[in-house]
């Protein structure tokens, strides 16, 4: 049995050296599992495998055809024409609309943060939980600040919540069966909490609708090309013109961009501050960079701005590439895949480490210390560009990659301005759930600068 079972085949991936016997192989009880780490077999994984495994469906009945979901036979159908129209919404000149928002909602988090004044290193993540979401939520809806205020609350409280609940079933085996999972108490907070979460946005986009509707009649409607435009009313447009998307189609996407942004972009701010703090002369170079391009405090930094700030990208980037907030993602094998050194097998899962693409020795010797300037001289980053997947890899990339980028730039740039940040990157301890996070030590402290 176990020569017959465990037999490698020629064009194997090799085992894990010293395994046990039987024991050893426990894994495979559970769904084979492979982790790549080479960054071609990564892209021709990731590219030939578009499905993602079953875990994905826990959040099924809250997201169903977002672009982040497991696609089923009928569902990759659905995925790719969605993502082609969607794509336009979050490139460059699309997301440079939003500098405005994002500026308005820094300087927010900049006065929230005046209450840390003085007192003892805190927890910054619900600040920047709060942040992302406003951003989110107003740049996809388009909701007026006064009336946002109360609904991004219980926005981030339930998302927060439900996206719990996905961890906790994800840990306890026996609720992965689905008529298991339907019988538990979990299943029903659940419930609860989704519809909570789609009874917030349903209404908005009805309301809406409605308005773009009147505004088409009576001609007052002006295609904003250029301007801010919100991504619910691109989707309209989208809906009317080209019959893309239903209502609910609609909030299942809206739900998958506030749901695929908010902690991701959070986490890194979170990691981004710690390592600003670690190291006094990057943050000293990086505030420099900011007196140079904007020396007046109080203004905004507009999209002719973001650009010079040259060495607070490459300290982003350096933050991205040892502390990616996603350091692994997962695909489902539907078919047989042949790698360079060795062959993967149909219906086994794969795992893309991210984390290991960032740390691969390829980056040098110094692969696992923070230098931000790698990023300023071409000739000290590897030839290969698929080391570096902070927003994955391949076809299902991340669609939001530039406006996470845009919202991490100018909310560092608002906060350091204004604070010396303290707190060290060395004394944190992270936890893994669907996402890197830190768990203790990343607290900072915070001086106004004179
Ligand atoms: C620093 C911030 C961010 C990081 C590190 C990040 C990272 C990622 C990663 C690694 C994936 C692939 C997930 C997988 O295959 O399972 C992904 C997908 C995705 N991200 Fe992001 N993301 C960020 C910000 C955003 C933002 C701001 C948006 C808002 C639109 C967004 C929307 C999405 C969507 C919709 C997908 C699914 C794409 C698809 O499958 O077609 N992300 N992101």
């Amino acid at each position: 049995v176990w020569t017959t079972w465990f037999r490698q085949k020629p064009d194997a991936p090799p085992m894990m050296p010293g395994l046990l016997p039987i024991i050893g192989h426990a894994h495979v009880i559970f769904g084979d599992r492979k982790l790549i780490t080479d960054p071609d077999d990564c892209l021709t994984l990731s590219n030939i495998c578009l499905n993602k495994p079953y875990l994905y469906d826990f959040a099924k009945d809250f997201l169903n055809n977002g672009l982040v979901q497991q696609l089923n036979f009928f569902l990759a159908s659905i995925w790719r024409p969605h993502r082609k129209l969607l794509n336009p919404s979050f490139n460059q000149q699309v997301v440079n609309t939003f500098v405005d928002e994002i500026n308005f909602q820094a300087r927010n988090i900049v006065s929230s943060l005046k209450n840390e004044l003085g007192r003892k290193p805190f927890d910054v993540r619900p600040y920047f939980i709060s942040f992302t979401v406003s951003v989110a939520i107003r740049s996809s809806l388009g909701l007026e600040v006064d009336n946002q205020k109360n609904l991004n609350r219980k926005y981030c409280e339930t998302i927060d919540d439900v996206f719990s609940l996905y961890c906790d079933r994800a840990q306890k085996v026996w609720l992965h069966i689905d008529w298991v999972f339907n019988l538990s108490e979990m299943k029903r907070k659940q419930d609860k909490l989704t519809n909570s979460l789609k009874n917030i946005i349903r209404p908005i986009i009805q309301k809406r609708k409605a308005e773009i509707k009147t505004k088409i009649e009576t001609s007052s409607f002006e295609n904003k090309s250029g301007k801010f435009e919100p991504v619910l009313d691109q989707m309209l447009q989208m809906a009317n013109e080209q019959n893309g998307f239903t209502d609910e189609i609609i909030r299942e996407h809206l739900d998958s961009f506030v749901s695929a942004s908010y902690d991701t972009t959070s986490s890194s701010l979170v990691f981004a501050m710690l390592t600003i703090a670690s190291y006094p002369d990057i943050q000293n170079r990086i505030y420099n960079e900011i007196q140079e391009v904007l020396p007046n405090k109080d203004d905004d930094f507009s999209k002719q701005d973001l650009p010079k700030l040259v060495y607070l990208e490459a300290v982003i980037k350096e933050t991205l590439r040892l502390y990616s907030s996603v350091p692994v993602i997962a695909r489902k094998l539907e078919a047989d895949v042949k790698l360079k050194n060795y062959t993967l097998r149909a219906n086994s899962t794969c795992i893309i480490g991210l984390y290991s693409l960032h740390r691969h020795p390829l980056w040098g010797p110094d692969v696992n210390e923070f230098k931000p300037e790698r990023w300023l001289d071409p000739s000290r980053l590897p030839e290969n560009h698929n080391l570096f997947a902070p927003f994955s890899i391949g076809k299902r990339n991340c669609i939001g990659k530039a406006f996470g980028m845009l919202m991490m730039k100018i909310a560092i740039a608002h906060i350091v301005r204004q604070y010396h940040i303290s707190g060290s990157i060395h004394n944190m301890e992270c936890e893994f759930d669907i996402m890197l996070k830190p768990i203790s030590g990343h607290q900072i402290g915070l001086k106004l600068r004179s």
